[in-house]
């Protein structure tokens, strides 16, 4: 089907983490993953789009690796420098983005550089989905195991009602200006933000849950890869 319908839309990557979770000798978005880094698959699901109106990705300002990928002379893709949290490195996306061109009211869509396998299907579902949301939104798997409230020292307190539980995924999409704007006033007053939707719903938003896939894991600790590199290969 062809995707001439869904908004035009930019992307951030944020690729600037270390991946201490992963005990690798290198940041975890440039382990080799079926012949190529974690962050060029990343990066392949949003090249091969057509509504794609361009990419930054952020890495660290040491990061030796990113000028040795392809993908980092292809005219869509740009470079910004990633922050000490990933909001800040969000944040200087979004920036960089504007720096470029991009309007305030164009499509922005966040995705970890640590998520490679995510489906172009369930790309398009989140744009379709949004396409006309005043808000925007995000792809997310409602909870499927029992959740468990603990104290301190790992003793449950209760057992939460996993019906309206859901786990936040990424591509997050939201309209570049309000999206700044909310990240750095959000950044600027302390508060903690994990994902883009956090910043929103402290601005007093009620971002969209999408369903999506729940394969398009982060790649986080060493089991992670494994099991996507099995996945790969059958
Ligand atoms: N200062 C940071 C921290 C993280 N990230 C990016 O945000 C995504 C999700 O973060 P996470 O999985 O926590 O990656 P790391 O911070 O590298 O992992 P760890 O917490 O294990 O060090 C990753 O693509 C990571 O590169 C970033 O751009 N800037
Ligand atoms: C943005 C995110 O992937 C949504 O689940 C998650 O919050 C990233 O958290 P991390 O600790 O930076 O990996």
């Amino acid at each position: 089907m062809s995707a001439a319908h869904l908004p035009l839309f930019w992307v951030v990557i944020p690729a600037a983490g270390i991946g201490s979770r992963m005990r690798a000798d290198r940041p975890k978005q440039y382990l080799q993953l079926a012949g190529k880094t974690i962050l060029e698959h990343t990066l392949d699901c949003f090249l091969g789009h057509p509504q794609l109106k361009g990419l930054v990705v952020c890495v660290a300002g040491d990061d030796a690796y990113w000028p040795d990928l392809a993908c980092s002379t292809d005219p869509r893709v740009h470079r910004a420098d990633g922050g000490s949290e990933r909001a800040d490195s969000v944040l200087g996306g979004l920036r960089e983005l504007t720096r470029l061109g991009a309007s305030d009211g164009d499509w922005v869509l966040v995705h970890d550089a640590a998520r490679p396998n995510l489906a172009v299907t369930d790309l398009n579902h989140l744009l379709e989905t949004l396409a006309d949301d005043p808000v925007g939104g995000l792809l997310a798997v409602p909870a499927r195991d029992t959740l468990k409230r603990a104290d301190a020292d790992g003793r449950v307190q209760e057992t939460v009602d996993r019906s309206v539980i859901w786990q936040a995924f990424t591509p997050q999409m939201f309209r570049l200006g309000s999206l700044r704007e909310a990240l750095a006033d959000a950044l600027g007053s302390g508060v903690a933000v994990t994902d883009e939707a956090s910043a929103l719903e402290w601005a007093g938003h009620h971002p969209r849950l999408v369903e999506g896939r729940a394969d398009n894991l982060k790649i986080t600790r060493p089991e992670d890869l494994q099991w996507l590199e099995q996945r790969w290969k059958s």
